[in-house]
Formats: C-alpha cells, structure tokens, sequence
C-alpha cells in the first residue's frame, strides 16, 4: 500500500550499514552498505556477476531479509513492517516480466490493486491506462496471455503491472537481459518517457554498463560483498573513474560513451514539414517546395508518424494515404545520440523522425546536428553533489562462533 510507505512519488531510500550474511557462506553477500538513492531519481546497480547487487536490491522490499542494519524508506524504518504491506507499495520488475502465463495481460496489471480491493471498473481503467503508458493498444492487448505476446511486450506488462498501484518505488532486477538489442533500446526509451511522467524512486540492476550510463541519475559500482567502489553520476564517472576496477569496467572507448550521456531531447531538432491523411498531395508538395524540404511527414490523427514522403511521391498521388512504412528510421527524444546514430546507420538515411510521450512527432534529427552537439558536449563536467554512498570499513572475518551460527539452516531459499 503507497500510504504505507509514503507518497507516491519523492519517496527517498536509505540503506544504513546493511549486511546480508546467507547461511553457509563464509563471507557476506552484502557488507555493512549505506546508501542514499534520492527521492524521484534513477540509480543503477553494476557491478561483476555475484558481487551482491540482486542481493542489494531484494532487501529493500526484503524479499531478502537483511542480516544486520536498517532499511528507511520516506522516513521510516520497513525493516520491521510487515512485508507483504511494504511490497504492495514497491513495484518490481523481473527479466522477461514475470508474467503469471495462465492469467491474461489485464488479469496480470491489476493483480495488486485486486488485492488492495480496488473495484473492477477502476482496476479496468488503471489497466487501460497503464497499457497506453507503455504503449500497448488496450483493446488488442488487454485479453491476450503472455504466450501471445512478444519478449518485448511482456516486459512492457511487467512494468506496467508494477506501476499498477502507483508504487513510490520501483525495483528492477535486469529488467532488459532478455531482449533483443533494438527492442532493448525502445524499452530503455520508454523507461525514460515513463519516468518523467511518473518520478518514481527507481532502483535498477544491470550487468550492461552502457545501459546504466544510459539511464542513472546515479550509477552505484559495486565489487564483491557489495562493496561500493564508486557512486556518482554517470558524466563524473566516465571523466574520472576512482580506480583500475572502475576503469575496466567501462571498457574501452569511454570517449565514444560520452555520446551515450546526450539525449535527442537535449539538441535542437530540425523542424519538418506534416501532412495528415486525406491531404492533397499537390498542397503537400507547394509546401515542401515552400520550405525547401525533401521530404514530408505523414502523422496519424494523433500526430504519431506513419512515414515519410519524398516531393518525387508526393507528384504521383492525389491524395496523402495512411499507409505505414515499418522501415522508416524513428528515435525517441529520451534516446541517446548514440542510439539515434545506431539508428540512421542501420537505415542508411542521414536523418531519422524524432517521437517523444505517447509516440508523437517532435521533429527531425540529421547527421548535422549530432556532430554539432559532440563538439558542444566537450564542455566541463559539473552537476549536483554525489548522494551518500559508503561501506562500513573491511569486512570483519568471522569468528568460530559466527561461522558456526551461519551454518546454523534459515528460511531463505537456495539458490
Ligand atoms: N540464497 C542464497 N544462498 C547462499 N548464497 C547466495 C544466495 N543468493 C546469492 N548468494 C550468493 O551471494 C552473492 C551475491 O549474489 P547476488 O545474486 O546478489 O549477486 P549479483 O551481483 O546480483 O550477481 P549476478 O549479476 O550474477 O546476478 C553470490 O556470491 C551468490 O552466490
């Protein structure tokens, strides 16, 4: 339930000198962490595999329980709380989504507003808004399963089932791993527009340092036993990783990543000439003519685009059809500009159509404009000061009588 851990949105998170020692390993999977992720923000986990990140993230809605230490969520201290109530007021999100596969999509969105006892007309409505949000056609996705749908379209379910109670905050453990790389960066997209729409607190795991660079306010790299190696924001950690570790984990071409860290939304995008169905082709083409464009873009009647028309297309028809063209190279403005290069390349087109909230038309961005705004971008890193973020000194070694205790079987599941 949101009311019981705060509003729903600006819900700030603090993890104090939190350990989780599993039953049966010599050393913790999480050692004495403290950690602020600021309310509405977006924190990435990376970090090796087994280094603690899902580990971290399980014990804010303590689907793992800590060992020691305290978890403050808006204030309070939901280490005690009842767990079931605090997971109804935290969304999470899985690889793949999660789906249950024998109930339908919508059944799957409004299972926790059911169980908040929300009644079926509202619980409909929240489920045909929140497929509009992630950009699913209500009326053709509400009754699928989940084996009817795509990987992509079932991650797209799984978030919005997550937002269904409007949770102040959403977990998400590699929420991207199991799609293909263009469809992973529409959902990355989408993420993006969702979150300035809804400014939740979202915490997030990754292996894909890219991907966290793409979308933290704040990236958390973490070694072994959780232990936090940098927490910054990704411009500060590419300018000046704190040491080798975090070096290699970049990887090579951090320079090239830098055109990871500009958004389409933040360039000035090249204004283009519409037209709408129905339109006759001859007044399209005088204002093509007008503006000295090549071409036009054709928007549906909720101004999404549906494709482009050269001034040679427009002269052979009378009237402006609503014929799709699959192919026609479209970015987000919450892209990258290394997305929105990746883009035009695979196309061979040296512009791409620019959509931004609910798929519509913002306007055209061309080769020009993205090497103008690399040279633009060269500019000094600033930015607000880094969150808290801190390991409680070297992991203690564990005495006989600890190492004995931690032998000692729990409820927690195997692996
Ligand atoms: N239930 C468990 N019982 C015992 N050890 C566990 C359990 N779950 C995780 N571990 C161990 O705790 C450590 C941290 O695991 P965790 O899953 O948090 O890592 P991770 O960083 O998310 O890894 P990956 O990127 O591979 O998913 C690992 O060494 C793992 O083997």
């Amino acid at each position: 339930m949101s009311e019981s851990i705060g509003a729903n949105t600006g819900t700030s998170i603090l993890l104090e000198e939190v350990t989780k020692q599993y039953p049966g390993q010599v050393k913790p999977a999480v050692g004495g962490l403290t950690l602020e992720i600021p309310a509405g923000s977006l924190v990435m986990f990376v970090g090796p595999s087994g280094c603690g990140k899902t580990t971290t993230l399980k014990m804010i809605n303590r689907l793992i329980e800590p060992t020691g230490g305290k978890i403050v969520i808006n204030g309070q201290d939901v280490t005690k709380m009842d767990g079931d109530t605090l997971r109804r007021g935290i969304g999470y999100v899985i690889q793949a989504g999660g789906l249950f596969p024998h109930m339908t999509v919508a059944t799957n969105i409004g299972l926790v507003p059911k169980m908040l006892g929300w009644d079926k007309a509202k619980i409909a409505e929240r489920v045909d808004e929140l497929l509009e949000l992630v950009s699913l056609d209500p009326a053709i996705y509400r009754d699928r399963y989940p084996k009817e749908l795509s990987g992509g379209q079932q991650q797209r379910v799984g978030v919005a089932r997550a937002l269904a109670a409007d949770p102040p905050v959403l977990l998400m453990d590699e929420p991207f791993g199991a799609v293909d790389p263009i469809t992973r960066q529409r959902l990355q997209d989408e993420l993006l527009n969702i979150q300035s729409e809804v400014q939740k607190t979202i915490v997030c795991v990754t292996h894909d340092f890219d991907e966290a660079v793409k979308l933290g306010d704040w990236i958390a790299i973490f070694d072994e036993g959780a232990q936090l190696v940098q927490y910054d924001s990704p411009e500060r950690i590419l300018a000046n990783p704190a040491n080798e570790f975090v070096e290699n984990f970049i990887g090579s071409g951090a320079g090239l990543k830098q055109l990871t860290l500009t958004r389409v939304n933040e360039v000035e995008l090249v204004e283009a000439v519409t037209a709408l169905p129905g339109d006759l082709a001859s007044d399209v083409l005088s204002k093509l003519q007008g503006a000295g464009a090549p071409t036009a873009v054709v928007l549906d009647s909720r101004r999404r685009p549906l494709r482009r028309l050269t001034r040679r297309q427009l002269s052979r028809m009378q009237l402006v059809d609503d014929t799709v063209d699959a192919s026609m190279p479209v970015v987000s403005d919450q892209s990258t500009l290394n997305d929105a290069l990746d883009t035009m390349l695979v196309a061979s087109a040296d512009t791409a159509v620019v959509t931004g909230r609910r798929e519509v038309f913002q306007g055209l961005i061309n080769v020009q404009t993205i090497m103008e705004a690399i040279s633009a971008a060269n500019s000094a890193v600033g930015g607000d000061e880094a969150p808290v973020g801190l390991n409680s000194g070297a992991i203690p070694a564990l005495s006989v009588e600890n190492a004995m205790a931690a032998q000692t079987p729990s409820a927690e599941e195997p692996r």
